[in-house]
């Protein structure tokens, strides 16, 4: 065994620099690109957010209208996309559809540059944003074929989260709702070094493909101490089922010293910047929808964890019920994750590779001394 220090998972070391997003657990602060995360979300469109992680600035009304052109063109999927989704098991997980998409889109790659028009310089960037174009068709085209309906076109005379929710329910819900879930998607967008956002930059920096990038990234983020969390608290809301449940339910897991999913967070210990947002943004979606009984379940958990524990809900726990009351099934909160941070995925792929160096730490060796064959 080594004597030298090890930071299990990496906890607390500082790998590179970015200028992406600062997360600063002291004031309990997310800023993309210098802006506070709450103030993009008060004021931008999804698409805005998109170009700001990617160009480092808030695009234009010129370049905005321009990208958001641009991105509505590239929507459709490819029929060889559905072929693939229908080919794959009914039960399969959508994050498994998910991936292998990804991975397929990456093996068109070679005749998409020459389709779109790519050069050299813009590649990566234009590869990030027919990846942001795909996302809400692919995910939209697995919700609703798990619930055997037919898919429904992307229309161009949608924005981003207009056209995701109507291609995913084939009718839109109120603007106070899909407001909701704009929210949602900007919260979502950037973390730094977050497990799956490391996973992207590992494989950028071997000089692999972008496409590669995002499938190991979708990989790090299904896990349930990651992004299908947000999936997780739903089901964990289901199994206590009422308010009233939530002592009993609590004292039990506890002593099971089982995992609460949607709290804890490795780098904020206070709460997460986000939570406020999504938390409000969550209120609007219970007074519309009544649903008391999902308030008082939500509100009754979190208080009792925080009293026992002092560990604070993370962004997926708001954000869990918020795509219930919106319409999604459990296992498509993760998929909609994916929509939202290939966005930072990208930008941090294109960070890596514009000064990159090979990501390849050491470990201290504690198996068996030397030996030799008999
Ligand atoms: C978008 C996102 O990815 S946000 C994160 C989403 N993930 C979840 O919600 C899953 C539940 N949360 C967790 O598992 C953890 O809080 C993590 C993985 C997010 C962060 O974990 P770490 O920084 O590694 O802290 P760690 O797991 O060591 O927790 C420290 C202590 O708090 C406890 N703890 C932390 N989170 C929780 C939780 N959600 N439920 C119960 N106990 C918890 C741990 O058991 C540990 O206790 P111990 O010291 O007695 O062993
Ligand atoms: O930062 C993390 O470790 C996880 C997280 O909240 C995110 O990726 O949004």
């Amino acid at each position: 065994m080594s004597d030298t220090e090890i930071k299990k998972g990496l906890a607390g070391v500082v790998v590179d620099e970015t200028a992406i997003s600062k997360v600063n657990p002291e004031t309990n602060s997310l800023l993309y690109r210098g802006y506070p995360v709450q103030e993009l979300a008060a004021t931008q469109p999804f698409e805005a957010v998109a170009y700001l992680l990617w160009h480092g600035e808030l695009p234009s009304a010129g370049q905005l209208a321009e990208f958001e052109q641009r991105e509505r063109s590239l929507r459709s999927l490819d029929p060889r996309t559905l072929q693939l989704l229908d080919a794959m098991p009914a039960d399969a997980h959508p994050m498994d559809l998910v991936r292998t998409a990804v991975s397929q889109l990456g093996a068109f790659d070679g005749t998409l540059h020459e389709a779109n028009g790519w050069t050299d310089r813009t590649l990566d960037l234009g590869r990030a944003e027919y990846l942001f174009a795909q996302l809400p068709t692919i995910v939209a085209a697995v919700q609703r074929r798990r619930r055997g309906l037919p898919l429904i076109a992307p229309r161009d005379d949608l924005d981003y989260s207009r056209n995701f929710l109507w291609m995913t329910f084939g009718e839109l819900p109120s603007d106070a709702a899909v407001d909701v879930f704009r929210v949602s998607l900007v919260l979502y967008a950037e973390h730094s070094f977050n497990a799956s956002t490391f996973t992207a930059r590992v494989i950028a920096s071997t000089t692999s493909d972008m496409y590669s990038a995002v499938v190991g990234a979708v990989g790090a983020l299904k896990g349930p101490l990651h992004g299908g969390a947000n999936e997780a608290v739903m089901h964990v809301l289901e199994e206590i089922g009422r308010a009233e449940n939530v002592v009993p339910w609590l004292d039990a897991a506890i002593a099971e010293k089982r995992k609460i999913m949607g709290f804890g967070h490795r780098v904020y210990k206070h709460g997460d910047s986000r939570v406020p947002t999504m938390h409000a943004a969550l209120q609007v979606l219970l007074e519309e929808s009544g649903r008391r009984d999902l308030a008082d379940l939500y509100a009754v958990l979190e208080a009792e964890f925080v009293a026992r524990k002092g560990i604070y809900p993370n962004l997926d726990y708001p954000s869990g019920p918020a795509y219930h009351l919106l319409g999604f099934d459990t296992e498509i909160f993760t998929p909609i994750f994916v929509a939202a941070r290939v966005t930072g995925w990208t930008a941090h792929i294109m960070e890596q590779s514009a000064s990159n160096a090979l990501i390849r730490p050491l470990s201290a060796y504690n198996g068996a001394e030397e030996r030799h064959v008999p």
